[in-house]
């Protein structure tokens, strides 16, 4: 099946929040807490409002899991936060206002079924902060496997010194990247392992959400022996499908062992990689099942490659 009209929709939807995003950081955005204490902005409601609409108007019978919800925007106490996100997304959508934007948020919380998308509006809200890497995220699943994946880059750096990536991948028709601010789709492919100026690996900037020292030593055992790349969000997997680094590890954190991935966190980026030669498993060299529920429930930590060192590294795991 042919996904044009899901690809285009995505990448328009994810251009538009992109921008919305940029918006907001000009601004130095003030986090909000969520219940769970980790951290959200307006951005990242207007970018789920945008994206949850373009969907729903295109796609009305498909869910969407998205990341936020509306609910903690709905008190008295946070009406001045709720008119923010409204003004910027009425910069995009003029007939935007605050009722229209939650209903479009809580699009959102739509649940896994045999064809559903999964957003999550800004990946890496921590980078998003700190002027560093984040990603708009968005992919179309079907029967438990990522068709469409879409993300957008703000903060990643080209050849030419600018700065945004759009990366694209629809299964069986390759990986690409455009620069984010307009420009022709270039297909891409992850690094041959010969070339060993590509020997790196990438990690997240958070040492919480990994495990930093089983990571190096992992990243040592297969050959890996530069310091790692350590970058915020989804943005690790288009550096992987563009060939700037062979290995993504995220390893469960010793902080919190149990904690589960979130479909939100990954789905796009395995497409881009996937679509660009490379492979995606969980640490136990299991798929990750896009089938179940929001949280990979029966996966743990995730090991992305560029296909050919992947068995090695799960040896060194095992
Ligand atoms: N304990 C733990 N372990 C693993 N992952 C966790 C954990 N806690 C949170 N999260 C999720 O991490 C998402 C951000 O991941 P990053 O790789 O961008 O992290 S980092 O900012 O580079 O450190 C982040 O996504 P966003 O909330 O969209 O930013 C969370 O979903
Ligand atoms: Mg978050
Ligand atoms: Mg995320
Ligand atoms: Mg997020």
């Amino acid at each position: 099946m042919s996904y044009e009209k899901e690809k285009q929709v995505a990448i328009d939807a994810a251009i538009a929040a992109a921008k919305l995003c940029q918006q907001v950081r000009q601004a130095i955005p003030a986090a909000m807490e969520k219940t769970d204490k980790s951290p959200v902005t307006v951005a990242d409601y207007g970018s789920q409002a945008l994206i949850c609409k373009a969907i729903g108007d295109m796609f009305g019978d498909d869910p969407i899991v998205a990341e936020e919800d509306a609910a903690d925007l709905s008190t008295s106490e946070m009406a001045p936060q709720l008119a923010k996100v409204t003004d910027y997304v009425k910069e995009l959508v003029p007939e935007a206002t605050p009722e229209a934007v939650k209903s479009w948020i809580d699009r959102g919380n739509g649940e896994v079924a045999p064809r559903y998308w999964t957003l999550d509006p800004i990946d890496g809200t921590k980078g998003f902060l700190r002027q560093d890497q984040y990603a708009v995220a968005l992919a179309l699943v079907e029967s438990g496997q990522v068709k469409v994946g879409v993300l957008a880059c703000p903060a990643m750096p080209l050849e030419n010194g600018e700065c945004g990536i759009l990366y694209v991948a629809v299964r069986g028709e390759g990986a690409f990247m455009a620069p984010l601010a307009g420009g022709d789709l270039q297909p891409i492919r992850v690094a041959d392992i010969g070339d060993a100026a590509n020997l790196r690996f990438v990690e997240s900037v958070e040492s919480g959400h990994g495990d930093q020292s089983r990571q190096s030593a992992v990243a040592k055992a297969v050959g890996i022996t530069a310091d790692s790349l350590r970058m915020d969000s989804q943005a690790k997997y288009g550096a992987v499908a563009s060939g700037q680094a062979v290995l993504y590890l995220r390893l469960p954190s010793p902080k919190s062992p149990n904690y589960r991935e979130k479909i939100w966190d990954h789905a796009a980026g395995t497409i881009v990689v996937e679509e660009a030669g490379g492979r995606i498993t969980d640490m136990h060299g299991k798929p990750l099942d896009f089938s179940i529920g929001a949280k990979f429930a029966n996966n743990q930590g995730v090991v992305v490659s560029n296909g050919t060192i992947h068995e090695k590294v799960l040896e060194a795991l095992a």
